[in-house]
Protein backbone atom coordinates (compact mmCIF):
# COMPACT_ATOMS: atom_id res chain seq x y z
CA UNK A 1 0.00 0.00 0.00
CA UNK A 2 1.38 3.85 -1.37
CA UNK A 3 1.14 6.06 2.19
CA UNK A 4 1.05 9.79 0.87
CA UNK A 5 1.59 12.20 4.23
CA UNK A 6 -0.23 15.50 3.74
CA UNK A 7 -1.72 16.59 0.21
CA UNK A 8 1.49 18.78 -0.40
CA UNK A 9 2.96 15.12 -1.80
CA UNK A 10 0.26 14.11 -3.99
CA UNK A 11 1.62 13.86 -7.67
CA UNK A 12 0.34 14.23 -10.86
CA UNK A 13 0.72 10.02 -11.01
CA UNK A 14 -2.07 10.07 -8.13
CA UNK A 15 -4.73 11.44 -10.34
CA UNK A 16 -7.36 8.43 -11.27
CA UNK A 17 -8.54 6.35 -8.72
CA UNK A 18 -11.42 5.41 -6.60
CA UNK A 19 -11.63 7.08 -3.07
CA UNK A 20 -13.55 6.31 0.22
CA UNK A 21 -13.44 8.70 2.69
CA UNK A 22 -13.49 9.10 6.54
CA UNK A 23 -11.51 8.51 9.64
CA UNK A 24 -11.77 4.78 10.15
CA UNK A 25 -11.20 4.75 13.28
CA UNK A 26 -11.18 1.73 14.78
CA UNK A 27 -12.26 -0.33 11.12
CA UNK A 28 -15.29 -1.54 12.12
CA UNK A 29 -17.54 -3.13 10.27
CA UNK A 30 -18.85 0.22 8.67
CA UNK A 31 -15.67 0.73 7.73
CA UNK A 32 -15.30 -2.16 5.99
CA UNK A 33 -18.31 -2.03 4.10
CA UNK A 34 -16.63 1.45 2.49
CA UNK A 35 -13.35 -0.38 1.54
CA UNK A 36 -15.43 -3.12 0.19
CA UNK A 37 -17.30 -1.40 -1.95
CA UNK A 38 -14.55 0.47 -2.95
CA UNK A 39 -12.54 -2.28 -3.88
CA UNK A 40 -15.90 -3.36 -5.94
CA UNK A 41 -15.73 -0.45 -8.15
CA UNK A 42 -11.41 0.09 -8.57
CA UNK A 43 -12.20 -3.51 -10.06
CA UNK A 44 -14.94 -2.97 -12.44
CA UNK A 45 -13.11 0.53 -13.58
CA UNK A 46 -9.34 -0.83 -13.37
CA UNK A 47 -8.08 2.24 -11.36
CA UNK A 48 -6.14 1.76 -7.85
CA UNK A 49 -9.02 1.83 -4.89
CA UNK A 50 -8.11 4.74 -2.29
CA UNK A 51 -8.73 6.00 0.96
CA UNK A 52 -8.22 9.23 2.07
CA UNK A 53 -8.10 9.80 6.66
CA UNK A 54 -7.31 13.11 8.07
CA UNK A 55 -4.85 13.38 11.03
CA UNK A 56 -5.38 14.49 13.34
CA UNK A 57 -9.06 13.80 13.20
CA UNK A 58 -11.41 16.76 12.80
CA UNK A 59 -12.80 16.39 16.11
CA UNK A 60 -9.63 16.57 17.62
CA UNK A 61 -8.49 19.57 15.89
CA UNK A 62 -11.83 21.48 17.16
CA UNK A 63 -12.49 20.06 20.29
CA UNK A 64 -8.46 19.42 21.18
CA UNK A 65 -8.69 17.81 25.07
CA UNK A 66 -12.30 17.23 24.74
CA UNK A 67 -12.21 15.39 21.92
CA UNK A 68 -13.22 11.54 22.30
CA UNK A 69 -10.25 8.82 22.85
CA UNK A 70 -9.48 6.91 19.90
CA UNK A 71 -10.11 3.22 19.10
CA UNK A 72 -7.18 2.67 17.19
CA UNK A 73 -3.73 4.15 17.28
CA UNK A 74 -2.59 5.74 14.05
CA UNK A 75 -0.30 2.79 13.29
CA UNK A 76 -3.38 0.13 14.01
CA UNK A 77 -5.42 1.88 11.30
CA UNK A 78 -2.81 2.30 8.51
CA UNK A 79 -1.94 -1.13 9.39
CA UNK A 80 -5.37 -2.53 8.96
CA UNK A 81 -6.11 -0.20 5.71
CA UNK A 82 -2.77 -2.05 4.21
CA UNK A 83 -4.59 -5.43 4.69
CA UNK A 84 -7.93 -4.24 3.58
CA UNK A 85 -6.69 -4.46 -0.18
CA UNK A 86 -6.80 -0.67 -0.81
CA UNK A 87 -3.75 0.46 -2.66
CA UNK A 88 -3.29 3.94 -1.22
CA UNK A 89 -3.86 5.81 1.90
CA UNK A 90 -3.93 9.92 1.76
CA UNK A 91 -3.37 11.46 4.94
CA UNK A 92 -4.42 15.08 4.77
CA UNK A 93 -3.67 17.38 7.78
CA UNK A 94 -6.78 18.56 9.27
CA UNK A 95 -5.65 22.13 9.71
CA UNK A 96 -6.65 25.33 9.36
CA UNK A 97 -7.05 25.50 5.77
CA UNK A 98 -8.97 22.51 5.47
CA UNK A 99 -11.00 23.22 8.36
CA UNK A 100 -12.44 26.63 6.57
CA UNK A 101 -12.09 24.87 3.01
CA UNK A 102 -15.97 25.14 1.35
CA UNK A 103 -17.61 22.21 0.27
CA UNK A 104 -17.46 23.34 -3.81
CA UNK A 105 -13.56 23.42 -2.72
CA UNK A 106 -13.43 20.01 -1.35
CA UNK A 107 -14.92 18.77 -3.93
CA UNK A 108 -13.63 20.97 -7.06
CA UNK A 109 -10.00 21.43 -6.22
CA UNK A 110 -9.16 18.59 -4.03
CA UNK A 111 -11.07 15.04 -4.81
CA UNK A 112 -11.63 16.48 -8.62
CA UNK A 113 -8.35 18.69 -9.42
CA UNK A 114 -5.91 16.81 -6.92
CA UNK A 115 -7.09 13.20 -7.02
CA UNK A 116 -9.03 13.06 -10.08
CA UNK A 117 -11.47 10.82 -8.96
CA UNK A 118 -13.60 8.55 -10.93
CA UNK A 119 -15.79 7.49 -8.17
CA UNK A 120 -16.23 8.22 -4.55
CA UNK A 121 -17.66 5.93 -2.07
CA UNK A 122 -19.02 7.48 1.71
CA UNK A 123 -21.27 6.67 4.49
CA UNK A 124 -24.55 7.98 4.72
CA UNK A 125 -24.14 10.40 7.33
CA UNK A 126 -21.04 11.88 5.45
CA UNK A 127 -20.31 15.61 5.55
CA UNK A 128 -17.52 17.82 4.43
CA UNK A 129 -16.69 21.06 4.29
CA UNK A 130 -16.73 24.36 5.93
CA UNK A 131 -19.27 23.80 9.17
CA UNK A 132 -19.94 20.57 7.51
CA UNK A 133 -22.48 22.13 4.67
CA UNK A 134 -21.46 19.59 2.16
CA UNK A 135 -24.13 16.59 2.43
CA UNK A 136 -25.27 13.70 0.11
CA UNK A 137 -27.39 16.03 -1.91
CA UNK A 138 -24.65 18.13 -2.26
CA UNK A 139 -22.25 15.52 -3.49
CA UNK A 140 -24.78 13.93 -6.24
CA UNK A 141 -25.04 17.74 -7.63
CA UNK A 142 -21.51 17.30 -7.82
CA UNK A 143 -20.66 14.06 -8.91
CA UNK A 144 -23.19 14.73 -11.73
CA UNK A 145 -21.54 18.48 -12.61
CA UNK A 146 -17.97 17.00 -12.78
CA UNK A 147 -19.41 12.88 -14.12
CA UNK A 148 -17.89 11.09 -11.29
CA UNK A 149 -19.36 8.03 -9.50
CA UNK A 150 -20.98 8.16 -6.41
CA UNK A 151 -21.87 5.29 -3.91
CA UNK A 152 -23.23 6.08 -0.65
CA UNK A 153 -23.23 3.02 1.58
CA UNK A 154 -26.23 2.56 3.95
CA UNK A 155 -25.27 1.91 7.91
CA UNK A 156 -24.20 -1.17 8.70
CA UNK A 157 -25.73 -2.59 12.10
CA UNK A 158 -24.90 -6.01 14.30
CA UNK A 159 -28.89 -6.61 15.82
CA UNK A 160 -29.93 -3.29 16.39
CA UNK A 161 -27.13 -1.45 17.23
CA UNK A 162 -25.70 0.90 14.20
CA UNK A 163 -21.88 0.05 13.94
CA UNK A 164 -20.14 3.33 14.88
CA UNK A 165 -16.69 4.64 16.69
CA UNK A 166 -18.95 5.64 19.24
CA UNK A 167 -20.84 2.28 19.95
CA UNK A 168 -17.16 0.89 19.93
CA UNK A 169 -15.72 3.45 22.64
CA UNK A 170 -18.50 2.74 24.55
CA UNK A 171 -18.14 -0.92 24.51
CA UNK A 172 -14.96 -0.60 25.11
CA UNK A 173 -14.67 1.61 27.98
CA UNK A 174 -17.38 -1.38 29.91
CA UNK A 175 -14.95 -3.35 28.70
CA UNK A 176 -17.85 -5.30 26.74
CA UNK A 177 -14.97 -7.51 24.67
CA UNK A 178 -17.72 -9.65 22.95
CA UNK A 179 -19.95 -6.56 21.69
CA UNK A 180 -16.25 -5.19 20.36
CA UNK A 181 -15.88 -7.97 18.58
CA UNK A 182 -19.43 -7.67 16.93
CA UNK A 183 -18.84 -4.89 15.99
CA UNK A 184 -15.30 -4.83 14.71
CA UNK A 185 -16.09 -8.41 13.06
CA UNK A 186 -12.46 -9.30 14.68
CA UNK A 187 -11.07 -9.40 18.12
CA UNK A 188 -9.88 -5.85 19.78
CA UNK A 189 -5.72 -5.67 19.07
CA UNK A 190 -3.81 -2.79 19.88
CA UNK A 191 -0.50 -2.77 17.63
CA UNK A 192 2.96 -0.99 18.12
CA UNK A 193 6.74 -1.14 18.93
CA UNK A 194 8.17 -2.60 21.92
CA UNK A 195 9.99 0.03 23.87
CA UNK A 196 12.68 -0.12 26.92
CA UNK A 197 11.65 0.78 30.32
CA UNK A 198 12.59 0.77 33.43
CA UNK A 199 14.07 -2.50 33.50
CA UNK A 200 11.92 -3.44 36.58
CA UNK A 201 9.48 -6.45 35.16
CA UNK A 202 12.52 -9.09 35.23
CA UNK A 203 12.90 -7.95 39.10
CA UNK A 204 9.22 -8.18 39.71
CA UNK A 205 9.61 -12.24 37.96
CA UNK A 206 7.62 -10.86 35.14
CA UNK A 207 9.39 -8.98 32.20
CA UNK A 208 6.84 -7.31 30.63
CA UNK A 209 7.16 -6.49 26.82
CA UNK A 210 6.42 -2.44 26.67
CA UNK A 211 4.07 -0.15 24.42
CA UNK A 212 3.84 3.71 24.89
CA UNK A 213 0.71 4.92 23.77
CA UNK A 214 0.76 8.91 23.05
CA UNK A 215 -2.35 9.37 24.17
CA UNK A 216 -4.76 7.03 26.06
CA UNK A 217 -7.05 5.00 24.01
CA UNK A 218 -10.91 4.11 24.30
CA UNK A 219 -10.63 1.05 26.16
CA UNK A 220 -10.25 1.01 29.58
CA UNK A 221 -7.12 0.39 31.73
CA UNK A 222 -6.61 -2.17 33.88
CA UNK A 223 -5.24 -6.18 33.13
CA UNK A 224 -6.27 -8.20 30.24
CA UNK A 225 -5.81 -11.79 29.36
CA UNK A 226 -4.21 -11.62 25.89
CA UNK A 227 -2.62 -13.22 23.01
CA UNK A 228 0.16 -11.05 21.42
CA UNK A 229 1.83 -11.74 17.57
CA UNK A 230 5.53 -10.41 17.49
CA UNK A 231 6.26 -9.37 13.96
CA UNK A 232 2.62 -11.17 12.78
CA UNK A 233 4.19 -14.58 14.11
CA UNK A 234 2.05 -17.15 16.00
CA UNK A 235 0.35 -15.98 18.94
CA UNK A 236 1.11 -16.00 22.35
CA UNK A 237 -0.78 -16.48 25.24
CA UNK A 238 -0.12 -13.50 28.15
CA UNK A 239 -1.41 -11.08 30.37
CA UNK A 240 -1.09 -7.34 29.86
CA UNK A 241 -1.64 -4.21 31.70
CA UNK A 242 -2.73 -0.74 30.12
CA UNK A 243 -2.28 2.09 32.42
CA UNK A 244 -0.28 4.77 34.28
CA UNK A 245 1.26 2.24 36.74
CA UNK A 246 0.10 4.57 39.78
CA UNK A 247 2.18 2.10 42.27
CA UNK A 248 5.32 3.28 40.72
CA UNK A 249 3.86 6.96 39.51
CA UNK A 250 4.80 7.24 36.01
CA UNK A 251 1.56 9.22 34.13
CA UNK A 252 2.28 8.60 30.77
CA UNK A 253 -0.06 5.30 29.58
CA UNK A 254 1.86 1.98 28.69
CA UNK A 255 0.79 -1.47 27.46
CA UNK A 256 2.78 -3.87 29.22
CA UNK A 257 2.83 -7.80 28.24
CA UNK A 258 3.92 -10.33 29.47
CA UNK A 259 4.08 -13.39 27.31
CA UNK A 260 3.90 -17.16 28.60
CA UNK A 261 7.20 -18.39 27.83
CA UNK A 262 10.63 -17.46 26.56
CA UNK A 263 10.44 -14.72 23.72
CA UNK A 264 14.21 -13.52 24.17
CA UNK A 265 14.82 -9.94 23.48
CA UNK A 266 12.51 -8.70 21.48
CA UNK A 267 13.09 -5.12 22.13
CA UNK A 268 11.90 -2.91 18.50
CA UNK A 269 10.06 -5.84 17.09
CA UNK A 270 6.30 -5.18 16.36
CA UNK A 271 3.78 -6.63 19.05
CA UNK A 272 0.16 -7.30 18.24
CA UNK A 273 -1.86 -7.75 21.57
CA UNK A 274 -5.28 -9.11 21.19
CA UNK A 275 -7.65 -8.17 24.11
CA UNK A 276 -9.34 -11.54 25.19
CA UNK A 277 -10.65 -10.78 28.44
CA UNK A 278 -10.77 -8.10 31.22
CA UNK A 279 -9.41 -9.29 34.76
CA UNK A 280 -9.32 -6.17 37.16
CA UNK A 281 -8.75 -2.36 37.00
CA UNK A 282 -5.10 -1.04 37.57
CA UNK A 283 -4.23 -0.56 41.16
CA UNK A 284 -2.07 1.40 43.94
CA UNK A 285 0.07 -1.26 45.51
CA UNK A 286 1.83 -0.08 49.24
CA UNK A 287 4.62 -2.27 47.95
CA UNK A 288 6.62 -3.94 44.86
CA UNK A 289 5.80 -6.80 46.60
CA UNK A 290 2.52 -6.78 46.65
CA UNK A 291 2.12 -5.33 43.32
CA UNK A 292 4.55 -8.45 42.36
CA UNK A 293 2.35 -11.28 44.27
CA UNK A 294 -0.73 -9.42 42.53
CA UNK A 295 0.75 -10.25 39.13
CA UNK A 296 1.55 -13.69 39.47
CA UNK A 297 -2.50 -14.27 40.07
CA UNK A 298 -3.13 -12.27 37.10
CA UNK A 299 -0.97 -14.26 35.04
CA UNK A 300 -2.89 -17.45 36.84
CA UNK A 301 -5.96 -15.93 36.21
CA UNK A 302 -5.17 -15.03 32.65
CA UNK A 303 -4.00 -18.74 31.93
CA UNK A 304 -7.79 -20.16 33.62
CA UNK A 305 -9.38 -18.17 31.29
CA UNK A 306 -7.05 -18.34 28.13
CA UNK A 307 -7.52 -22.35 28.50
CA UNK A 308 -10.94 -21.62 28.44
CA UNK A 309 -10.92 -19.80 25.00
CA UNK A 310 -9.19 -21.78 22.99
CA UNK A 311 -7.44 -19.23 19.53
CA UNK A 312 -10.24 -19.03 16.96
CA UNK A 313 -7.89 -19.26 13.94
CA UNK A 314 -4.17 -20.11 15.44
CA UNK A 315 -2.67 -19.55 12.07
CA UNK A 316 -3.92 -16.12 11.08
CA UNK A 317 -1.95 -13.20 11.02
CA UNK A 318 -4.79 -10.83 11.45
C1 LIG B 1 -0.25 -8.46 34.92
C2 LIG B 1 0.22 -7.10 35.33
C3 LIG B 1 -0.53 -6.37 36.24
C4 LIG B 1 -0.12 -5.09 36.64
N1 LIG B 1 -0.87 -4.39 37.53
C5 LIG B 1 -0.47 -3.18 37.96
C6 LIG B 1 -1.23 -2.46 38.93
O1 LIG B 1 -2.33 -2.83 39.33
N2 LIG B 1 -0.72 -1.28 39.38
C7 LIG B 1 0.48 -0.78 38.94
O2 LIG B 1 0.89 0.27 39.41
N3 LIG B 1 1.21 -1.43 38.00
C8 LIG B 1 0.76 -2.61 37.50
N4 LIG B 1 1.52 -3.30 36.56
C9 LIG B 1 2.69 -2.63 35.98
C10 LIG B 1 3.98 -2.92 36.71
O3 LIG B 1 4.14 -1.87 37.62
C11 LIG B 1 5.11 -2.94 35.66
O4 LIG B 1 4.93 -4.03 34.83
C12 LIG B 1 6.46 -3.02 36.27
O5 LIG B 1 6.68 -1.83 36.94
C13 LIG B 1 7.57 -3.23 35.24
O6 LIG B 1 7.84 -2.08 34.50
P1 LIG B 1 8.91 -2.08 33.30
O7 LIG B 1 8.39 -2.94 32.19
O8 LIG B 1 9.01 -0.62 32.86
O9 LIG B 1 10.20 -2.58 33.85
C14 LIG B 1 1.09 -4.55 36.14
C15 LIG B 1 1.83 -5.29 35.19
C16 LIG B 1 1.42 -6.55 34.78
C17 LIG B 1 2.23 -7.30 33.78
N1 LIG C 1 8.20 -13.58 28.67
C1 LIG C 1 8.48 -12.33 28.24
N2 LIG C 1 7.45 -11.45 28.00
C2 LIG C 1 7.72 -10.20 27.58
N3 LIG C 1 8.96 -9.72 27.37
C3 LIG C 1 10.03 -10.55 27.59
C4 LIG C 1 9.82 -11.88 28.02
N4 LIG C 1 11.04 -12.47 28.16
C5 LIG C 1 11.96 -11.57 27.81
N5 LIG C 1 11.38 -10.41 27.45
C6 LIG C 1 12.17 -9.22 27.03
O1 LIG C 1 12.33 -8.43 28.20
C7 LIG C 1 11.83 -7.11 28.01
C8 LIG C 1 11.06 -6.66 29.22
O2 LIG C 1 11.81 -6.76 30.41
P1 LIG C 1 11.58 -5.68 31.55
O3 LIG C 1 12.49 -6.02 32.68
O4 LIG C 1 10.13 -5.55 31.84
O5 LIG C 1 12.20 -4.41 30.86
P2 LIG C 1 11.53 -3.07 30.29
O6 LIG C 1 11.33 -2.25 31.48
O7 LIG C 1 12.57 -2.52 29.35
O8 LIG C 1 10.26 -3.42 29.59
C9 LIG C 1 10.91 -7.19 26.80
O9 LIG C 1 10.84 -5.99 26.06
C10 LIG C 1 11.52 -8.34 25.99
O10 LIG C 1 12.54 -7.85 25.13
Amino acid sequence: MELIRGLQNLRAQHRGCVLTIGNFDGMHRGHQALVQRTLQIAGRLGLPAAAMTFEPTPREYFRRADAPPRVQTLRSKLDSLAHSGLQRVVIARFSQALSTMSAETFVDDLLVRQLGVAAVVVGHDFRYGRQRSGDEAHLRAAAAAHGFELSIVDKVCVGDLRCSSTALREALAVPDLPRVGDLLGRPYTVLGRVRRGLQLGRQLGMPTANIDLVRPLAVRQGVYAVRARIDGGPAWDGVASLGIRPTIGITRCLLETHLFGQPGDIYGRQLEVEFVAWLRPELKFASLDELSARMQQDADDARGILARNPQQNPSATT
